[in-house]
């Protein structure tokens, strides 16, 4: 690379941060003009509801055009033949309409994350910003044409990834890798999955992905809407400032539990009948209860309209029966094909006998007499999926043969209830209930679908889960992202190609991502020790960090430990960033109090506008979150706490930034000593 005189650099800086305050002022005076339209809406509006849909459009567009005055708005610029473009978080135009910053999801953006000296794309110079506090600090310019091209080497990108972790999860359109754009650029069209070893931005990749497509598809998907699902609140919490900054603040954020929470959990399961419902068989379990409830039509219906009666008999109405039930509808759906189709015959016959066609209230009169209601309660009756769920759990005999040659006697006494409830309304359903819920809903009904979905942490989704998502993104595309070695559910998938096919996307790529952004090498060492016992087959992370620190304190004694801990943690305060200390789930509220006796308050997980610098993490919500300086209290209660407790203490090693400290009293699990 060439460093132009030093002269020359400080004029170039002072002309970027000229260029920076002026696209300041600019975009403040777009914002401003949004305010103005938006006060001004009521009056424009012809009506209310014009009003109100407009003034939710205007108020959208202010929020877009928020200034975030401690982020860049740009962080990069492009030579193109002779004209230079600015990529910044979002379009700015001056006055006259011309572009002062293009949004990094335009076209020619991708030329910042892609242009390399083997295919420059036309640019002749990439210049990346520094910035501190949003203040324009410094630049490094790669001549493309002269053959300077830094990858990973990039000071600014070493910053960037080295930088403390304070606070929920930020954006890195200034520094998406070329491995990453492709897949954040990828067609709406494609669903893609993601296999990536911690810390390789999985995350970041689907959410900014979420932002291009959202760029790129603003109408359709608008109507249709993007989904984010991810594995608790307090991961959803960590990530929910990316979008928003990203200028998108419509994009719904949930749990699967949440997406499927139609009632409320007041029940549980015994570990056997939990298994059961994440089962993909008790989907064909389902299906076949709830079509068992047809039955052939023996009897005619007879109906008189006041001046005539009319009869249709067992014949047709067992051939309407038949043929709606081939038509392979929805339950509810066929119901109503059925209806309409007596109700068209009653019509045929008095058109036939009347010379005339009956009026609109004639028909809906005829779909609603009680012959017809009680031939369709006969032979196509209806029902809830709470209706459908408790009898399937509650009537020994239906069980028996919905699910013969399917589950076994003992999978069917696991399944049953002991008692039935006295209506289905006032049955305490268990969380894996909602998911048999969502299947039989789904059996009635066909669910809206999201015109794009991105779920994380998805190695953890049963093929009921998977199910669940299925019907909601039915239309649209999906991008998975998951690391199968992190599975921890007892259903967690070991191989992509199951989940997919759940997911309704059985053709999907799988990509592998591999350059970890967040654990240091050192610490990823350690973690790998742990790979070879956890049964998949996924390639290893390899580590930008050459920096970051790992310490093992090994105690003679357990009494020990909390105050072992508390001298980690007292030791990380020194440095700059967050903290965390996780352990078993039964040792947090000990270590908790611990930590508050000696005057350090912890915050928890989730809470992102905590002021304090110490979480105290339970090891099963961790996933996806990270920190400054891990400590991880006694790894062996964390391996001892689950069936699949080395997946979880491989996610809990893979969470640090900079430092990790494990301390232990009991012998380390076999794998981390070899
Ligand atoms: N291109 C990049 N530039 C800068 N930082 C990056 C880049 N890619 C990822 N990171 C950072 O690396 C860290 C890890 O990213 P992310 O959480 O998306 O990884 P992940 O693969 O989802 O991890 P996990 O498997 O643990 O959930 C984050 O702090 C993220 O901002």
């Amino acid at each position: 690379m060439t460093l132009p005189a030093h002269a020359d650099l400080d004029d170039d800086l002072a002309a970027e941060r000229r260029h920076l305050a002026a696209s300041r002022d600019a975009l403040s005076r777009m914002r401003g003009r949004a305010e103005s339209l938006f006060s001004s809406s009521a009056d424009v509006a012809g009506d209310s509801f014009a009003a109100e849909t407009l003034g939710r459009a205007l108020s959208r567009r202010v929020a877009e055009l928020a200034d975030d005055p401690t982020t860049p708005l740009f962080f990069g610029k492009l030579d193109v033949q002779d004209a230079a473009y600015h990529i910044g978080r979002r379009h700015v135009t001056d006055d006259a309409g011309e572009p002062m910053v293009l949004d990094w999801r335009a076209p020619l953006s991708q030329s910042f994350y892609r242009a390399s000296v083997r295919d420059p794309r036309g640019v002749s110079t990439r210049r990346r910003f520094g910035f501190v506090k949003g203040e324009l600090t410094s630049f490094e310019d790669e001549h493309l044409d002269r053959g300077e091209e830094l990858g990973t080497s990039s000071r600014i990108l070493t910053a960037e990834i080295e930088r403390p972790r304070v606070g929920p999860m930020r954006d890195i359109v200034a520094t998406i890798q070329p491995e990453q754009d492709e897949l954040v650029r990828a067609d709406l069209e494609d669903s893609i999955c993601v296999q990536g070893a911690p810390g390789t931005g999985k995350t970041a990749v689907g959410l900014h992905r979420a932002a291009y497509l959202l760029y790129v598809h603003r109408e359709r998907l608008r109507r249709s809407g993007v989904l984010i699902v991810g594995p608790n609140a307090a991961f959803l919490s960590y990530i929910s400032a990316v979008l928003p900054a990203l200028g998108e603040v419509e994009v719904q954020q949930s749990t699967v539990d949440d997406l499927v929470a139609r009632v409320p959990v007041k029940g549980s399961d015994s570990d056997a009948a939990t298994l059961l419902k994440h089962d993909v068989r008790l989907a064909e379990v389902l299906r076949r209860a709830l079509w068992s409830r047809l039955a052939k039509p023996t009897e005619p219906i007879m109906v008189s309209d006041g001046s005539y009666r009319w009869r249709i008999d067992a014949e047709p109405l067992r051939r309407i029966v038949d043929e709606a039930r081939r038509e392979d509808l929805p339950y509810a759906v066929g119901r109503e094909r059925v209806r309409a189709r007596v109700v068209g015959l009653l019509q045929r016959q008095s058109e036939y006998r009347t010379g005339n066609s009956p009026g609109e209230g004639w028909l809906r009169r005829m779909a609603k007499v009680a012959p017809v209601r009680d031939f369709l309660d006969a032979s196509w009756p209806a029902v809830t999926p709470e209706a459908l769920v408790v009898a399937l759990l509650t009537d020994a005999a239906l069980l028996a043969s919905a699910a013969e040659g399917i589950l076994t006697a003992d999978e069917q006494a696991a399944l049953l209830w002991p008692k039935a409830p006295k209506t289905p309304k006032s049955a305490r359903f268990s969380a894996a209930d909602l998911l048999l819920l969502d299947e039989a809903a789904g059996l009635l009904e066909r669910e809206a679908s999201f015109g794009h979905v991105v779920v994380d942490e998805a190695q953890d989704l049963s093929p009921m889960q998977a199910r669940a998502i299925a019907r909601r993104s039915e239309h649209g595309s999906i991008t998975l992202l998951g690391d199968l070695a992190q599975g921890t559910a007892p259903w967690a998938a070991a191989q992509w190609q199951d989940t997919l096919t759940h997911l309704g996307k059985p053709d999907a790529t799988v990509v592998p991502l591999t350059v970890g952004f967040r654990v240091p090498a050192a610490v990823v060492a350690l973690a790998n020790r742990l790979l070879p016992a956890l049964g998949v087959d996924v390639p290893e992370a390899v580590s930008l960090r050459r920096d970051g620190d790992l310490t093992v304190v090994g105690l003679a004694d357990p009494a020990e430990l909390d105050a072992a801990t508390l001298v980690e943690v007292t030791a990380a305060l020194e440095h700059e960033g967050s903290v965390a200390v996780i352990a078993a789930d039964a040792a947090v509220d000990r270590l908790r109090g611990h930590l508050d006796a000696a005057g350090l308050t912890a915050a928890t997980p989730g809470d992102v506008d905590s002021e304090a610098r110490v979480t105290v993490v339970p090891a099963t919500i961790v996933k996806g979150l990270e920190y400054d300086h891990v400590i991880v209290v006694e790894p062996a209660e964390i391996v001892a706490a689950e069936p699949r407790g080395l997946h979880r203490l491989y996610v809990v090693l893979t969470r640090a930034v900079s430092r990790l400290s494990v301390v232990h009293s009991a012998p380390l699990p076999e794998p981390l000593t070899v």
